[in-house]
């Protein structure tokens, strides 16, 4: 099979095509008999649409699952979160626990979050328990910073629902609708300065959930020192961390991009506040991802054709506790600097090496396991067959009454603290 893998892309980006060419593999139009397809979300929906009628073929693997958008549209990823932790909380799990102010003690990572309209009255009750807050709007069906504005007063939300064209407002639901978050006031800064994090996040099958972290983040920073100053909430290259926006400012750096390693920024935390609590911060990173996916894998079209890298964005306050912004579909594989663009190709390398072994089509009854040397700069995160294996064998251990230790052996992570993952949904 090697070499007659035929691919179709919908994205002109050289580290996609440089890498299926080294694979031999040949191009093919979107409607002859592509083997591989790295397309557009939008090709993904058509193709999978229920008026297409189209079924994909055992020799057929694609780059997205059907309906995606229930982890990566902001509203529907905070639905589904809330979901999910009522069920776990209806079914008694300990990972549901909450603590004497009533937050979830394990599962409280992304920001106190409304939809726009329909939670409206729920926002403003929430919003007077603490007047002071400062809140993000943001439109659900935008990116790279578009259409975000701050909050810090009622009045300025309805002079916005008056002031809009589109009448949002009044907008039941669609492309107008907003989220509201609590807007992060205390991010770690780093030469004073806000950033995020960028984390790739491969995601080979939802049920059962396996997935695998890419070591090679990176943070990306403001161009302008931070604030919380009220006077200057209007002031983008303080508070958006994006690229698209960051790029047109004054003191925006093209040889570096404003970007950092997650390398560097894990010594550098280890340096200054120590390697315990910066290895917690890791642990709790990799436990929301784990969630986060979790919370949308019953809701997922689990295609066994599809595969999904995402783009994780996260935040990390003052008190490094990491916080989901976002999780995006399709990461930018646009190259801001020369090691963006070397790390970039490595992510499609090392994604491909996993969902494509030996450069080849995976067998059909593939159970999506590759060996430890496939995995490049990916670390398994969480394999659930796994995780049930390890359940089974505590099990059987504990009924023999031999000693109940847990062989670490599948996820990158012991989750230290919080319930086990035997626990978990
Ligand atoms: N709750 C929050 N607290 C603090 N900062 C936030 C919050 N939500 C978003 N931001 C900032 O705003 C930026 C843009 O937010 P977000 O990623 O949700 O929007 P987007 O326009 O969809 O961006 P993308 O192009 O990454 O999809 C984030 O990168 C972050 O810097």
């Amino acid at each position: 099979m090697a070499g007659k893998v035929k691919y179709a892309c919908d994205i002109e980006k050289s580290v996609l095509i440089n890498n299926f060419e080294k694979r031999g593999w040949v191009s093919a139009s979107a409607d002859e008999d592509w083997n591989f397809y790295w397309s557009s979300v939008q090709t993904t929906r058509n193709i999978f649409s229920i008026e297409n009628g189209y079924r994909l073929q055992d020799d057929q693997v694609i780059n997205h699952f059907p309906n995606h958008y229930e982890l990566t549209r902001k509203d529907l990823m905070v639905k589904n979160l809330k979901r999910y932790r009522k069920d776990l909380e209806k079914e008694g799990n300990p990972v549901s626990e909450r603590d004497e102010e009533g937050r979830y003690k394990y599962l409280d990572f992304i920001p106190v979050t409304f939809l726009l309209p329909a939670d409206y009255n729920l926002f403003v009750e929430e919003f007077r328990k603490n007047p002071n807050s400062t809140w993000i709007m943001k439109p659900t069906g935008k990116a790279r910073g578009i259409g975000i504005f701050l909050i810090n007063k009622l009045s300025q939300l309805k002079k916005w629902s008056r002031d809009s064209k589109t009448n949002s407002f009044a907008a039941p639901s669609g492309k107008d609708a907003y989220v509201i978050s609590r807007y992060i006031d205390n991010p770690l800064l780093i030469g004073g300065k806000k950033f995020d994090l960028r984390l790739y996040v491969l995601v080979t099958s939802y049920r059962p959930l396996k997935c695998y972290m890419y070591r090679l983040g990176f943070c990306r920073f403001c161009t302008v020192k931070y604030t919380s100053s009220t006077s200057e909430l209007d002031n983008m290259f303080i508070h958006l961390t994006n690229v698209s926006i960051q790029k047109h400012g004054d003191e925006y750096n093209n040889v570096h991009g404003g970007k950092w390693t997650i390398k560097n920024m894990r010594l550098f935390l280890e340096g200054t506040r120590g390697k315990e609590v910066t290895d917690k911060l890791f642990d709790d990173i990799n436990w929301l991802t784990v969630h986060s996916l979790k919370a949308v894998s019953g809701v997922m079209a689990n295609d066994r054709h599809c595969f999904e890298c995402y783009g994780y964005d996260i935040i990390i306050d003052n008190n490094l506790k990491p916080w989901l912004i976002e999780v995006n579909a399709s990461p930018s594989l646009t190259s801001t600097t020369a090691a963006d663009r070397i790390m970039k190709y490595n992510l499609i390398n090392d994604s491909l090496n996993i969902v494509m072994p030996n450069g080849e089509l995976p067998d059909v009854r593939w159970n999506k396991v590759p060996p430890k040397e496939a995995l490049g700069n990916y670390d398994l995160l969480y394999d659930e067959d796994l995780a049930q294996a390890d359940i089974l064998e505590r099990d059987t251990k504990s009924r023999l009454g031999l000693s109940v230790g847990s062989r670490g052996r599948d996820t990158k992570s012991s989750f230290t603290g919080r319930p086990p993952p035997t626990t978990w949904k």
